[in-house]
């Protein structure tokens, strides 16, 4: 079981993953205005989080949150940490951001603490030479990231035309004329074209959610993996999720048959529902749903087939974060409480879409809770028709 210390060092690798796809400072954050940090962050709050920063080689936001616990700390806000431990880590994370004129500044501060100290008489010196010879760079300036994703995430790059956009409809949907679906056809609307992403509305009630959720809290808390927050920066896949069997409850069952009965596809290939919660911070990077050459040994089953296709129920809303985006695609589909979406990972030839590149964005506010869906190939020939097209 993790720590205390992990579990701080999670809750600041969120903070910090959060900052670099939002570009938000720690100025931002720390007054408890966001609702998704429970308490206001002090100066030693301030400086863990610069020290996870620094151990990760974000130099900026540890530079960045050094100087907000300092700020604090000039301020007479109590603390154990001193100003000399947050101007070495200001020294140093200009250094190695190269911004020369900070470490400079930062060093004669420390010289002025210690006026003796000749380690930093020698930085000083050097970051004269390094100022006569090399340009500086700005660490005081939060440039946000401008991988594809992260820019999706901040609702940028959306490649939608309004010829496009004109070609998607709303439409109440009886799953192709399922009569289970006649009298209470549900609300379908088309989110994107290309990879065809539909979003059903109001297909699970409050109650329903409420039970799925609770339901996988136990699960998810015994496998320590409670939130795709915690964790390092580099994971692809921060947690596992809890799968929830149809036999678990009548809810879980008649969940699974509604999502049958909207989708028009066979329920006896189908995954079990695999329920997820995000906290602060909590992402899951692009990724495949289906695997691109099937079978792999020892990956899917390969009697059942690859994953034909996703539905993504959400079980909450997202205050801010959280959208579902495709970066290849474009699109940022944002979660909608009681809604679900869509979109087949296969092409009708049986190759992987790659459209179908997707991500769940960082949470800034909020808890994000999803539950997943994944539809296997075998058992549905006849309610999807196959292609030999090279590209359908
Ligand atoms: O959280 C999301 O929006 C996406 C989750 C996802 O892609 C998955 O669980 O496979
Ligand atoms: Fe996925």
């Amino acid at each position: 079981m993790p720590s205390h210390r992990e579990d701080l060092d999670g809750a600041a690798l969120g903070i910090i993953r959060v900052q670099e796809i939002y570009g938000l400072y720690p100025e931002t954050l720390t007054g408890g205005n966001l609702t998704g940090i429970p308490a206001p962050l002090g100066p030693d709050e301030a400086f863990h989080i610069a020290q996870v920063a620094y151990q990760h080689r974000r130099f900026q936001l540890a530079f960045l949150w050094a100087s907000e616990s300092l700020t604090q700390v000039k301020k007479g806000v109590e603390a154990d940490v001193t100003e000399t431990a947050l101007l070495e880590y200001l020294a140093s994370s200009s250094l190695h951001f190269g911004d020369f004129n900070e470490a400079f500044f930062s060093y004669q501060q420390l010289l002025q603490h210690d006026p003796m100290n000749a380690t930093v008489r020698e930085q000083l010196s050097e970051c004269e030479i390094k100022l006569l010879s090399e340009t500086s760079s700005d660490i005081t300036s939060l440039e946000k990231s401008s991988d594809p994703y992260m820019a999706l995430c901040r609702g940028e790059g959306i490649r939608m035309t309004p010829q496009r956009q004109r070609a998607l409809f709303c439409r109440y949907s009886t799953g192709g004329g399922n009569p289970r679906l006649m009298y209470a056809p549900v609300k379908e609307e088309d989110e994107w074209d290309n990879p065809p992403i539909k979003r059903y509305h109001d297909i699970i009630s409050e109650k329903e959610m409420e039970i799925l959720r609770s339901l996988s809290r136990p699960k998810l808390s015994r496998n320590k993996v409670s939130n795709r927050g915690g964790g390092r920066i580099s994971n692809v896949r921060v947690s596992q999720g809890a799968w929830l069997h149809d036999h678990e409850d009548p809810v879980v069952a008649r969940v699974s048959q509604r999502i049958a009965n909207i989708t028009g596809l066979h329920l006896k290939n189908v995954e079990t529902f695999q329920v997820a919660n995000y906290g602060l911070g909590g992402q899951y990077k692009p990724h495949f749903d289906a695997l691109v050459r099937f079978p792999v040994p020892g990956s899917f089953d390969e009697k059942a087939g690859n994953r034909i296709a996703t539905v993504l129920i959400y079980l909450s809303d997202v205050q801010y974060g959280g959208a579902t985006v495709f970066p290849v695609a474009g699109v940022a589909v944002q979660p909608q409480k009681g809604s679900a979406v869509f979109w087949y990972n296969l092409l009708r030839n049986g190759q992987r879409d790659n459209n179908t590149r997707h991500a769940g964005c960082p949470v800034l506010i909020g808890s994000k809770w999803i539950a997943n869906k994944w539809i296997r190939e075998r058992g549905q020939e006849f309610r999807r028709r196959c292609s030999l097209s090279e590209s359908e």
